[in-house]
Formats: structure tokens, C-alpha cells, sequence
């Protein structure tokens, strides 16, 4: 059986060419007439609206539980188990080990090549490291979407991605400092979270300090996403916990909006919020106000700003070019200016190169470099996986215990 993988740059889970695959009308010979499933978010989020409008629990044992509670990584395990019931002929794979977890992604492998015996695989790859070992052969996507199949080997794999970064000015200062904060801007002593009575998180001890780098990472399920939603959202969970952000106690003194105004944020599903016609610049000044597009028109300082962010971008040429007509690493450059501009105490990274390509996420790992030599800003970057190139000052890490899990901290190498 010929296993297939296809370099995806673009190519649209949600676009004709894979519609037509996956009703047998394709351009795969041996994969016509025959019915395929795609693994991929796009299908999760289908799942996940049949499950809002008609209370069809397709992935969840357990209807009490809606599969939006999961942690993202779960979904993505609950999804692929549920299609793999389903005895495709064969299943398109598009980034499956993006959001999981090593020893998820090491057993997703192992249950896959147990699948490629009797399923044909097509699997959509950004990653090269994430070919599964039994693909043979690649399509490559010509114009026009006419495809030509070779040999895996005659892909010009195992090439180093670009090692050199064009990231070649210095990130500019902001025009604003904040007021004085205390020298240590998140703190959470003893914090534990449940839910339905199962433990999550317990004693989790940590302090961030101004200027540091943290690497937040752990299993899928262990607690991360709760974490942030702590510190960041409006969990209610933080509520009267031992846990103070920039001095206050979470609950106390200031509100969410206020506490979100001092802290830079970026994670890839915030790109879908900003659909409106406004260009990069624009969308760089944005975040001095925090609106999702511009309103008002900027003072020449906030101008140059906004142009001195698009030079260390080396995106000068596309300042006036719609957002949504950039490249996915350039929006995603251009939303993490826009978290920066104000030079927050704080920039929370939520899995930031999730989708992305070698060259793309060594681009992106140049940037958060920078910022981290460059400012004062403490960051909290959170991944499960670990990019050539990027160098957190420390890591804490959640560690499965008796019940749930709890935190350890790091050091670097
Ligand atoms: N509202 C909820 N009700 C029940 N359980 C929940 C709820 N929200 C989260 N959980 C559970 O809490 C645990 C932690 O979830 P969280 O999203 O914080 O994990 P994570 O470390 O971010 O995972 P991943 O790496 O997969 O994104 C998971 O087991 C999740 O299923």
C-alpha cells in the first residue's frame, strides 16, 4: 500500500481539490471511487457545531460533558480514535501532531502504522520531523492543483530549514512606559483547581518575575490552558486563590480588562477575530488601544511606531497591504507587534508556531528571541514543542502526582 504525504503550503482543508478526495472523485487514481476522512480542525470544529446545535455527542462517551471542555489536545486524540472506528478507506491527515503532547504524538505514530496496514494514509506535513516512517512517496501540487507523485526521498527532504533569519533591526521602545509594578508580576502559592470534583492542578508555587522568559509546558490535559485562563481570562477558578498578578489579588482591585491592558497576548485562533479590511500597520497601532481594528486616526508618532515594528518584521513593503491577504507567518508576526507595542509587563505565547512551517517557525522563534533580549517584558511562552533557536531562561513544568498534576520549575540546561 502506497502511503502519501503532501508539503502543505496552502492547500485548504476546507477547498475543492480535498472535497473532491475524499468523495472518490480526486486526483489520486487508486483513491477514486473510494471514501476518505480528513482529520483535521477543520473537522473538529464541524464536530464540535453538530454537538451546539443538535446535542450530538459524536466524540464523548460521556454526553454530560461537551468535547469543547477537553483540552485541545484531547479533542485532537478523541477525533482521530473516533475516525479510525470508522474504517475509512483511506484518512488525510492534516498536521495531526500539531497541540499533542511527546508521548502522545510518539503513541499517535505507533496506533497509525498499525492503521496503515489496512487504511491508506495521505498525511498534509508542515513539519518535516512530523513524516510518519511508513510514507513512501510524496504528491507534489503543481498548478492548477495537477499533482505528481514521487518517491519520498526525491522531496529534498533532511535540508536544514533557513538558518539565517532576515530579523535585522532592533525592536523599537514604547511610547508609553507602565506605571511602576512590583518586581515580581504573577505569583500563585498553593493554587489547585478542579473540576467536578477532579482534581486538575494542585499546589501549583510559581513567581514570575519582570523580565523573565518561561517556558510553560506538560502533558495534554495537565493544566496549561487553566493556568492562563487564571492569569489571563476570567476563569473563575482563580478566584480566591492564593494568586496575585501585578500586586492584586486575582478578584481584588483591578478588573479583567485592566489587568488584560498590561499584558501582551497571542495564540493562532486569536488571527481568525481580525477579518475587517485594515492593514498591517494599522493592525500593529491597534494594539495601543487594544481594539480588534482602528477607529481613530493615528498621530504621526504612532505612524512611525508602527512603521519602525514593520522594519524589524522586514515587512515594510507590505505596511499598506491588507492583514488578511498576508501570509500566515506574517500575520502572525504582525499580531505578536501588535501584542508588543506597548512594551506590556507581560507576553503570553500560546503554542505561537502551532501550523507552521521550518522556515516560518525559525522566523517566528527569531522574533520572540529579540523581544526577550530587547525588552523588559517578561515572557510566557507555552509549547509542546521544543524550537531549534529559542532559549527560555527557565521552564515550568507540570508533572503528573498521586491526583492531577503540579508544577515543577527548571532551570536551563
Ligand atoms: N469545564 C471543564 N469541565 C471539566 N473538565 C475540564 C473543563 N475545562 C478543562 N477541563 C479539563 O481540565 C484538564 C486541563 O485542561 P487544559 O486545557 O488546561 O489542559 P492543557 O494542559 O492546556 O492541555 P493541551 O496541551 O491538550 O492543550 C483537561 O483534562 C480538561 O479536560
Amino acid at each position: 500500500m502506497k502511503h502519501l504525504a503532501i508539503k502543505n503550503t496552502g492547500l485548504s482543508a476546507k477547498g475543492e481539490w480535498m472535497q473532491q478526495l475524499l468523495k472518490g472523485n480526486g486526483e489520486i487514481p487508486y483513491l477514486r471511487s473510494k471514501k476518505g476522512l480528513l482529520f483535521s480542525t477543520v473537522t473538529l470544529e464541524k464536530i464540535i457545531d453538530e454537538e451546539i446545535r443538535h446535542d450530538n455527542f459524536l466524540l464523548t462517551k460521556d454526553k454530560s460533558r461537551s468535547i469543547r471542555t477537553y483540552s485541545s489536545g484531547e479533542q485532537r486524540k478523541a477525533l482521530l480514535r473516533y475516525q479510525i472506528a470508522q474504517k475509512p478507506d483511506f484518512l488525510v491527515l492534516d498536521n495531526p501532531f500539531d497541540c499533542l503532547d511527546l508521548a502522545s504524538v510518539r503513541q499517535l505514530k505507533n496506533e497509525l502504522s498499525q492503521v496503515a496496514r489496512q487504511t491508506t494514509i495521505v498525511q498534509l506535513f508542515k513539519r518535516q520531523d512530523d513524516i510518519l516512517p511508513f510514507i513512501s512517496h510524496a504528491l507534489v501540487m503543481r498548478q492548477g492543483g495537477l499533482t505528481k507523485c514521487i518517491p519520498l526521498a526525491d522531496l529534498g527532504l533532511n535540508r536544514s530549514p533557513n538558518q539565517q533569519s532576515n530579523l535585522n533591526f532592533d525592536i523599537p521602545e514604547s511610547i508609553k512606559p507602565f506605571n511602576v509594578l512590583p518586581q515580581v508580576l504573577i505569583k500563585m502559592n498553593r493554587v489547585c483547581v478542579s473540576y467536578d470534583n477532579k482534581i486538575i492542578v494542585r499546589d501549583i508555587c510559581w513567581e514570575i518575575k519582570q523580565g523573565e522568559f518561561w517556558h510553560l509546558k506538560g502533558p495534554n490535559g495537565s493544566g496549561k490552558t487553566t493556568l492562563l485562563s487564571m492569569i489571563y481570562g476570567d476563569n473563575p477558578k482563580a478566584y480566591g486563590q492564593d494568586l496575585f498578578i501585578f500586586g492584586h489579588k486575582k478578584g481584588t482591585g483591578e478588573s479583567v480588562w485592566q489587568l488584560k491592558e498590561m499584558i501582551g497576548y497571542f495564540t493562532p485562533s486569536i488571527t481568525d477575530n481580525f477579518k475587517g479590511s485594515h492593514s498591517a500597520k494599522q493592525m500593529i497601532i491597534s494594539g495601543l488601544t487594544d481594539s480588534i481594528g482602528l477607529y481613530q486616526k493615528p498621530s504621526d508618532r504612532q505612524n512611525k511606531l508602527a512603521l519602525d515594528w514593520l522594519k524589524v518584521l522586514a515587512m515594510e513593503e507590505e505596511a499598506h497591504q491588507r492583514f488578511v491577504d498576508l501570509s500566515q507567518i506574517k500575520q502572525r508576526l504582525v499580531l505578536i507587534a501588535r501584542a508588543m507595542i506597548k512594551h506590556p509587563p507581560l507576553l503570553i505565547l500560546d503554542e505561537p508556531s502551532t501550523g507552521l512551517d521550518d522556515d516560518s517557525a525559525l522566523l517566528m522563534v527569531s522574533l520572540i528571541q529579540q523581544i526577550a533580549q530587547q525588552s523588559d517584558t517578561a515572557i510566557l511562552y507555552v509549547s509542546h514543542r521544543t524550537e531549534q533557536g529559542l532559549h527560555p531562561q527557565y521552564t515550568f513544568e507540570l508533572i503528573k502526582c498521586e491526583a492531577g498534576f503540579t508544577g515543577k520549575v527548571r532551570n536551563p540546561k
